[in-house]
């Protein structure tokens, strides 16, 4: 997250850092959406068959070790049967892990809501990104975990042709966009985070892509799959592995 802030520990409990194994260390690639106890969503381009990974609930501070965070492997990895890995602006940039035991709840780790089937939220609605992404483009990642309030770009808004034009999909979600705060590598995946009008904390967005220009450009936001166009692909997956 380019210009966030560090989060409160343990403040948004369903954010995971998703970990791949290189030469015998884990490293952070992306972050995730605990929404089950044996289920994790992730973006589909943060999967690369040929690597092994685990999935990090509990924590904050990815260099030091955290009592209450907890590292499990995935059982099993389903990358939306329609995403083109050669063109992100197709969509449909999402993923679900199925951890090989089930997580226990604590005040550490949480589950995050889905929202509504077919919500879509007006123009400007804040929302908060969350993630270890990089802190500046070209960057380090961050070791604490940050947030930025990202206010949404409405659909009409973000296609318009100075900002990301037909690259963008009604079944994706725009936020930021003012060049100054963005999501960043590494924060692929992770939640974007909009209260609801019930002032409960609503997983709306997966981080998918920024400006291959950098990250916080102006007028090219950061594009998240809306979950909301994804409730049936999610229940079907659930409920059949
Ligand atoms: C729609 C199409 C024209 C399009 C294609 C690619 C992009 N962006 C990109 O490819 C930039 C490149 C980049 C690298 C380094 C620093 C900043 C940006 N990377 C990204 O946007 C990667 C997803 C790449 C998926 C394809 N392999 N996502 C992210 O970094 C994140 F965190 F924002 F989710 C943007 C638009």
């Amino acid at each position: 997250v380019v210009n966030g802030v560090e989060a409160r520990p343990h403040s948004w409990p369903w954010q995971i850092s998703l970990q791949y194994d290189k030469d015998g260390e884990w490293r952070h690639t992306c972050g995730g959406s605990l929404i089950a106890s044996n289920w994790v969503m992730t973006a589909a381009h943060c999967i690369n068959s040929k690597l092994s990974y685990r999935v990090f609930v509990g924590k904050h501070d990815l260099v030091e070790e955290e009592a209450g965070s907890q590292a499990i492997r995935p059982e099993k990895i389903i990358v939306h049967e329609k995403w083109n890995p050669i063109f992100v602006a197709f969509g449909n940039d999402i993923a679900l892990i199925k951890l090989s035991q089930p997580v226990s709840v604590s005040d550490q780790v949480q589950f995050g809501c889905i929202p509504p089937a077919g919500t879509v939220l007006p123009n400007l609605y804040p929302c908060y990104i969350t993630g270890w992404g990089r802190l500046s483009t070209g960057g380090p990642i961050a070791d604490k975990l940050q947030q930025a309030l990202m206010p949404l770009a409405d659909h009409a808004t973000c296609s318009q042709p100075d900002w990301w034009g037909i690259a963008v999909r009604e079944t994706m979600v725009c936020a930021g966009g003012d060049g100054i705060v963005a999501g960043c590598n590494g924060d692929s995946g992770g939640p974007l985070n909009c209260k609801n009008s019930e002032g409960v904390w609503e997983v709306h967005g997966v981080t998918s892509f920024v400006s291959a220009l950098g990250c916080n450009y102006e007028k090219k936001p950061t594009v998240f799959t809306r979950v909301s166009a994804f409730n049936d692909w999610i229940d079907q997956v659930m409920m059949n592995n």
